[in-house]
This record gives C-alpha cells, structure tokens and sequence, in this order.
C-alpha cells in the first residue's frame, strides 16, 4: 500500500489557496435570497447578472493568490481568467446547491431555480451536474483546488505559454491527489472521480450562451464586464 504524503510545503500550498478561496465568497448569499422569495423572469436574470458580475470580480482577486498565477505572462492570466469564468460560476453554483441546508430548503431552491427563466432544455443537465458534485462531499479544500486547477487549463483559447500553465496544473493536481486518497480512503477512485466531473462542467459550459439567450424574457441587459466574459 503506497503511503501517500502530503508535504510541508503542499500543506502551506493548500493552505494559502483554501484560505483565498473561503475569503473570496459571493458577499450576499443568493441562496438565501431565492428561498425568501419568488422572483419574475427578468428581476432572476438581473439577479444572475449580478451575481455572476461579482463572482467574477472575486474570482479575479481569489486567481491572484494562487502561487505562480502572477508571475505567468500577463495576458495568458487574462485568457486563463477568461476560458475560466463561466466553469469557475457553474462549479461554484454547485457548490452553493449542495451546501447541507434544513430540510426541505434544497427542494424549494430546486424549484426556485426550475421556474426562473432558464429554458426546460438546460434545467436537466444542469441539475445533473449539480447533484454529481453533491455526491462527492468535497471538503472545502478539495473545492479550493479544484477551482484553481480548473482556472490553471492550460489549453484555453489564446494562451500562448501553455507549458507554464501546465506546470501549474501539475502542481495542484498532484496535492488535489493526495489529498483525495487521505480524504477518500475507502475510495481509490474518487480523484479520477473528480477530475471526470471537469469534463461534465465543461459540457455544461458550452451550452450558457444558448442558457442567456434563450432566458424567458425580451431584451436581455447585461453589464459591461459580463459583455467581456460572456461573449454577449
Ligand atoms: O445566482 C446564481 N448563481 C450564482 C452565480 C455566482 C456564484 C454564486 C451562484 C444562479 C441563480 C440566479 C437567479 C435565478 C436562479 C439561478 N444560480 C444558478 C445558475 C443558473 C443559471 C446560470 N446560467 C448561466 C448562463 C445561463 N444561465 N447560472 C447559474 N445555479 C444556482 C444554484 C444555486 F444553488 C443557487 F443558489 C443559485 C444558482
């Protein structure tokens, strides 16, 4: 049985990236938000554009402690940041579905979200995502990582230094690892697991310029930054 260990130095790694993450959060919950009320279509999609708008602000301020991200080119960051946005919004979604709520709470959020605006097409595979990362219980350092190692892709559109952002990569993947199998015992495959719901997120992620257009309303707004990210 090999012994897995993690280093000192991953530890701090770890450390610095879960501490950013944890402080870089949505400052006002929308979750708590939606279960207070029932929103029209269009005050849904201002909300969604709201919190998107600061969750990207934030995942701007949480890229910049993420040791070596600052010293990569400067416009791969921006590209890195860019290819990111859109997973980094539907991971951290899932995440904030999954959180352990009272009882009867997630079911009423599900519903929320069902009748929001999003068309009947996109609901299920979201949804489908959603509940595969509930059923991983992630610890909030293995949720740090895998956001930092979804961030640092290396084959996002216009990065030019590729290596370097592999490099990266590595790095994080090899703690994320060890971190599965000290967290998991019982199950060897959950880092492969893991890793298998990136490739799900990212189908997801495709389909969100369709999810916008084909929200429930005339004339959708959206803010500058958004117009930027989104490709609107
Ligand atoms: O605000 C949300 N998510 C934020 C974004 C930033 C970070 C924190 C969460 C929304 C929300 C806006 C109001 C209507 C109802 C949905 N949300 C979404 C969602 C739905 C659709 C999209 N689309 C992206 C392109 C097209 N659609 N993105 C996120 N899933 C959610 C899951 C929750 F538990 C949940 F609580 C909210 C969620």
């Amino acid at each position: 049985k090999e012994k897995v260990e993690i280093t000192k130095e991953q530890q701090a790694l770890m450390k610095i990236i879960t501490d950013a993450y944890n402080r870089h959060q949505i400052p006002q919950d929308v979750a708590k938000k939606l279960l207070q009320d029932q929103y029209s279509a269009e005050e849904n999609f201002l909300l969604l554009t709201e919190m998107a708008t600061s969750q990207v602000q934030v995942l701007v301020e949480f890229t910049k402690n993420i040791p070596g991200f600052l010293s990569l080119d400067r416009e791969d960051q921006i590209a890195l940041l860019k290819g990111s946005a859109v997973e980094a919004m539907f991971l951290r979604s899932a995440q904030v579905f999954s959180r352990k709520m009272p009882s009867g709470h997630t079911e009423v959020l599900e519903e929320r979200i069902r009748k929001s605006g999003i068309s009947e097409e996109f609901i299920t595979p979201m949804f489908n995502f959603y509940k595969s990362i509930g059923e991983l219980h992630m610890v909030q350092e293995e949720q740090a990582l895998l956001t930092t190692v979804t961030i640092l892709t290396p084959d996002r559109p216009y990065v030019k230094d590729q290596q370097a952002v592999e490099r990266l990569q590595e790095t994080m993947l090899d703690v994320l690892r060890k971190l599965c199998v000290l967290q998991h015992p019982q199950e060897p495959q959950y880092f492969a697991r893991l890793l298998g719901r990136l490739t799900e997120l990212r189908t997801l992620s495709h389909y969100h310029t369709e999810m916008l257009a084909s929200w429930r309303m005339n004339d959708h707004k959206f803010t500058p930054l958004l117009c930027e990210i989104w490709d609107v």
